[in-house]
């Protein structure tokens, strides 16, 4: 089962000075997977040793992993602890893919590492599935560096003269991805360029990934940024304060719906309401050409607790809870994957672009 470790036990190993979400380690007693509990910051860089799967689906439903891309290493390396500690890869594989269903990356990196197990046979197949999931994290970090490239470049074409107040919701940096991130990865290249006058940062309710963990990251970039409730998002927009909004993606459809988390469909709204470009930073990895359109895409819903917990109610008050939404391709400006950009979203673009 997962155990915590002190926080003096966490240092930061990556550009950014944020703790790695995930990482591999092989001590004398068997193979690990160690994650940043999510669940505990921004006060407290607790880690989490999962020593089997079912400790890791516990984390992935708790969001103590949480975000697209991040899920994908999850998944994958869930496969090689599965393989290396001698469990059915089969029915861990089952069980990784099903512990959340909105972020297609999770499947994808589960389906990778099983994949490799496979096709090297019992004997080699731990070592593969490993190989693999070492692979993917690579990849990702790459995709990272390849989407602040692409994003950077985007946002000066739209924004002319610099000095940009970016919008952003949830959160889509170090944390959730082996590399700087996706959206957020942007707004730091923004950053180390000087040109970031100010990052908005939504609180994003119901379990405060803008305040908790966007904020963790931009403090400890040394970013200019504000909190926001996700409430006051209209007025901010209404006060020609925000020069584009910038946020990940959990799924994209084939016909370029995209799904995040819950609050992205009214920043779209406003966006395209105030004439600012609303930009969708996402890996290939994110792209589902199988799932055909938004409302095909399942949302999860998460327990009523979860609001309850937080709005003050009445014992017993029902509440509504779904993880994410759904933004029709009509209301993206753009998305910006590590292959390039697609503008407009069409699924011909967004096909193209898949294929690349
Ligand atoms: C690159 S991260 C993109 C999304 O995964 C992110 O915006 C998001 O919605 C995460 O939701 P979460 O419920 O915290 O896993």
């Amino acid at each position: 089962m997962g155990d915590h470790l002190a926080q003096s036990d966490v240092q930061p190993q990556n550009g950014v000075g944020v703790v790695p979400a995930l990482r591999w380690e092989e001590p004398p007693e068997g193979p690990v997977l160690v994650l940043l509990d999510q669940t505990r910051l921004p006060h407290d860089e607790a880690e989490l040793v999962c020593t089997d799967v079912q400790a890791l689906v516990a984390a992935i439903r708790s969001l103590a992993v949480r975000g697209a891309p991040v899920l994908g290493l999850a998944g994958a390396y869930g496969v090689a602890l599965a393989a290396a500690r001698g469990y059915d890869v089969d029915e861990a594989a089952e069980l990784l893919a099903q512990a959340r269903p909105t972020a297609v990356n999770l499947g994808y990196g589960v389906r990778r590492a099983a994949a490799a197990y496979r096709a090297a046979g019992v004997e080699r197949g731990p070592a593969a599935a490993l190989a693999e999931a070492k692979a993917l994290h690579a990849e990702d970090a790459a995709a990272s560096t390849a989407m602040a490239g692409h994003g950077s470049r985007l946002l000066a074409e739209l924004v002319p003269g610099g000095g940009y107040r970016i919008l952003t919701h949830c959160n889509t940096g170090a944390l959730v991805s082996g590399g700087e991130g996706t959206a957020l990865a942007v707004v730091s290249a923004v950053h180390r360029s000087g040109e970031l006058r100010r990052l908005w940062v939504d609180e994003t309710r119901p379990l405060f990934q803008g305040s908790r963990l966007t904020a963790y990251e931009a403090a400890r970039a040394g970013m200019p940024y504000t909190l926001l409730a996700d409430s006051a998002a209209g007025s901010l927009f209404a006060a020609g304060e925000v020069d584009a909004v910038l946020v990940g993606a959990d799924r994209i459809a084939a016909d370029g719906s995209v799904a995040n988390k819950v609050g992205t469909y009214p920043l779209a709204v406003l966006a395209r309401h105030h004439g600012v470009p609303f930009l969708v930073v996402a890996p290939v990895t994110s792209v589902d050409l199988a799932t055909p359109d938004g409302s095909s895409i399942e949302v999860e819903q998460r327990p009523a607790s979860e609001v309850t917990d937080v709005a003050p109610s009445p014992l017993g008050a029902q509440a509504y809870n779904p993880a994410f939404d759904v933004t029709p391709p009509d209301l993206v400006t753009a998305i910006v994957t590590e292959n390039g950009v697609i503008s407009p979203v069409t699924a011909e673009s967004l096909a193209a672009l898949r294929e690349k």
